[in-house]
C-alpha cells in the first residue's frame, strides 16, 4: 500500500509545532509534523491547507517543499512531502485532541519522530 502524505513544518520564532500521533494511529506515539493522506489525485499543497485547517485550525498563507522522502515501514509505504509553513493565520492548536508543543529546532532530537522523518530533522537542525 503506497500512500502520499502531505505534512507541514510550521515554524515561528525559530520553533517549530509537533503534534503526538495517537496510540493507534499508524507510527502512534510518535511525534510528528502534522499533516495527512493526500485524497485521490490531490496535488499535495492542496492537502497540505486542508489537513492543517483540519488538524490545527490554520490557514497557511506561505509553504514551500522543503523535501520528498519515500519510506517503506513494511506494512505501508509511504510518500511524504514536507513543506516549510511559514505563513499562517490563526494560532496552531490540536484540533483533533493530539498532544502539541512549539518546541526549539534545536531540542528536536529529544522528541522521538517516525523513521521517515530522520533526514528531515537532522537537515532542520544543520540549516
Ligand atoms: N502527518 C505526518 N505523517 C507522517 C509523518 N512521518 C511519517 O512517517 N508519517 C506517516 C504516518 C502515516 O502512515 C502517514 C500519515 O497519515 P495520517 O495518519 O496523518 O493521515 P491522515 O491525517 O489523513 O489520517 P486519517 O484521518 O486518514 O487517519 O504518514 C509526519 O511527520 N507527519
Ligand atoms: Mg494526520
Amino acid at each position: 500500500m503506497l500512500v502520499k502524505v502531505a505534512a507541514g513544518i510550521i515554524l515561528r520564532d525559530n520553533k517549530v509545532f509537533i503534534a503526538l500521533r495517537k496510540s493507534n494511529q499508524h507510527q502512534g506515539g510518535l511525534w510528528e509534523f502534522p499533516g495527512g493522506k493526500c485524497e485521490s489525485s490531490e496535488p499535495a499543497s492542496i492537502a497540505l491547507f486542508r489537513e492543517l485547517k483540519e488538524e490545527c485550525g490554520i490557514s497557511v498563507t506561505d509553504c514551500a517543499l522543503f523535501e520528498k522522502i519515500s519510506h517503506d515501514y513494511g506494512d505501508k509505504q509511504v510518500e511524504l512531502f514536507f513543506y516549510k509553513v511559514t505563513g499562517f493565520d490563526g494560532d496552531p492548536v490540536g484540533k483533533e485532541g493530539q498532544e502539541v508543543r512549539w518546541v526549539a529546532i534545536g531540542d528536536l532530537l529529544s522528541y522521538e519522530f517516525p523513521e521517515a522523518n530522520m533526514s528531515i530533522v537532522t537537515a532542520l537542525m544543520n540549516a
